[in-house]
């Protein structure tokens, strides 16, 4: 592990000293499909304006635990939660929880970068005019400054009425991101959001993460150790279903407590 950290990875940009305040926090969340037990009995608080990067091999839950924060599984007729994940004082798996309400807070990016196929800026203005938004004034405004924040608009601002898939795939990402973003949410999940892009676009990705902790809680799942080192604060290794160590991904990394930790993180399977 030590040298990993000091061939191959950078811990720069995990400054957190202090804990900053939980913002959800999981509790005995335990998620099925059909008789599959997919994930147990996970306990993991996720602190604002922090990045917490959720890994582990292929098949151990991360995606599942990810996208029931928004509640996403719901649209799989086999999957079941119980358990308690808690946001502003409500929790999160309630059947009577608003689920549009909770996606607008609780923004979500794919794997694969999945623009609308209309304009650039339609990919921003449909969810604003979808919730409400009619001022066109507004919807400008947003859309400038959504861009701004991913640092796309310099790249868009003279093609707006382009087709979005007319983007290199980094580019559509970030439209991506800037679309979760229109909807000013606390916390966006991201399922593995750079795996399917080039390396370039994906270190733009890290970057523009890196920048938006200051704004927004994220969430990450990665494959890729050096980037959850390279980003996250807080790191989570699942294995098999279960949370099986949480920390500060520094500690994580270097100093693990669990040998299935440490085999993970050095290579050893997955
Ligand atoms: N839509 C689904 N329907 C049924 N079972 C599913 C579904 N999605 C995932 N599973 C099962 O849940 C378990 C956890 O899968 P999940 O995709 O959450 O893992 P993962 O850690 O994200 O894997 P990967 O890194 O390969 O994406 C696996 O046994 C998988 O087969």
């Amino acid at each position: 592990m030590i040298q990993m950290e000091k061939n191959i990875v950078s811990f720069s940009n995990n400054t957190v000293t202090k804990d900053l305040p939980v913002q959800i926090n999981a509790e005995d969340v335990n998620i099925y499909y059909g008789d599959n037990h997919a994930v147990k009995h996970v306990n993991l608080p996720i602190h604002e304006k922090s990045i917490t990067a959720l890994i582990g091999p292929s098949g151990c839950g991360k995606s599942t635990f990810i996208r029931t924060i928004n509640r996403m599984n719901d649209l799989i007729p086999a999957a079941r939660c119980e358990g308690t994940i808690s946001y502003k004082d409500v929790n999160i798996l309630n059947p009577k929880v608003d689920v549009v309400q909770l996606r607008k807070e609780i923004g979500m990016v794919f794997q694969q970068p999945n623009p609308f196929p209309k304009s650039i800026s339609e990919n921003i203005q449909l969810p604003l005019r979808f919730a409400g938004v009619r001022n066109k004034k507004t919807l400008k405004e947003v859309t400038e400054d959504c861009l701004q924040q991913v640092g796309l608009w310099d790249e868009v601002k003279d093609r707006l009425d382009r087709s979005a898939t007319s983007l290199s795939g980094g580019q559509q990402q970030r439209l991506c991101i800037a679309r979760a973003l229109a909807l000013k949410p606390d916390v966006i999940l991201l399922d593995e959001p750079t795996s399917a892009l080039d390396p370039v676009s994906s270190a733009k990705i890290e970057e523009l993460l890196l920048q938006l902790k200051n704004d927004y809680t994220i969430v990450i799942v990665t494959h890729n150790m050096q980037q959850a080192a390279r980003i996250a604060d807080y790191t989570a290794f699942f294995y098999q279903g279960e949370l099986i160590e949480f920390g500060k991904t520094r500690t994580l990394f270097t100093n693990p407590e669990k040998k299935s930790t440490s085999d993970y993180i050095s290579g050893r399977f997955g």
